[in-house]
């Protein structure tokens, strides 16, 4: 594998791949760069959604495909928004909207665990039997007003407990350390390495 196309439209992520890929070695494109159609993301599941999404980019590429299904889970909504993180407050993808409506959501509740999860599913071709699937956790708490101006979706009501600081507060190389999407990476790299 000498080139590896990212399966995902989402700019926040795809800068965090840029840092988090650079010990793989190899070319790593966006796949805007090929114009890849929006995949169908219809699954109950993380693993399934990063699945066909990784699979809908190394049909239309030719190429092998990373792809990256996450979002939070909140604890007192019984695991939502979940698989649906990216479109909590409809069409279209809002990240301020979302944020919005977590915080209504969540108003008057004592109970703020939540954590981020990520699933990461790279397939070397489209019909690869064996996809390599590396997950992530980030467990934290949901603030009731936003801090900090960087990384993107939920990141600014997302405190670090031990921290005292939201995801929006940290900068890339420590928020990577620690998130759901960095310990993802890191054990998909570890696989890679096998
Ligand atoms: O599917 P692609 O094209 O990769 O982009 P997307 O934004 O639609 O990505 P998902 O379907 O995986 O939805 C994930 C959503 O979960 C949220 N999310 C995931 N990782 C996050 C992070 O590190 N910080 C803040 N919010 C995050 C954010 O709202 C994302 O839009
Ligand atoms: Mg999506």
């Amino acid at each position: 594998m000498d080139k590896l196309v990212l399966a995902s439209n989402n700019a926040g992520k795809l800068k965090e791949f840029a840092r988090l890929l650079a010990p793989l070695g190899i070319e790593v494109l966006p796949q805007s760069a090929f114009n890849v159609s929006e995949a169908e993301e219809p699954h109950p599941s993380f693993v399934e959604n990063a699945i066909a999404k990784a699979r809908h980019c190394a049909r239309a590429t030719g190429l092998p495909a990373l792809a990256d299904d996450s979002g939070l889970c909140v604890e007192a909504l019984g695991g939502a928004p979940g698989v649906k993180s990216a479109r909590y407050a409809g069409e279209p993808k809002s990240d301020a909207r979302n944020n919005q409506k977590l915080l209504e959501t969540l108003a008057g509740q004592t109970n703020r665990r939540a954590h981020f999860t990520c699933v990461l599913a790279l397939v070397r071709h489209a019909e690869d039997p064996q996809p390599l699937i590396a997950e992530g956790e980030w467990q934290g708490e949901i603030l009731a007003a936003p801090r900090g101006a960087e990384g993107f979706g939920y990141d600014p009501l997302f405190l670090v407990p031990e921290l005292d600081l939201t995801a929006a507060e940290l900068g890339q190389e420590e928020k990577n350390a620690r998130s759901h999407r960095g310990q993802a990476v890191a054990k998909l790299l570890e696989c890679l390495r096998r």
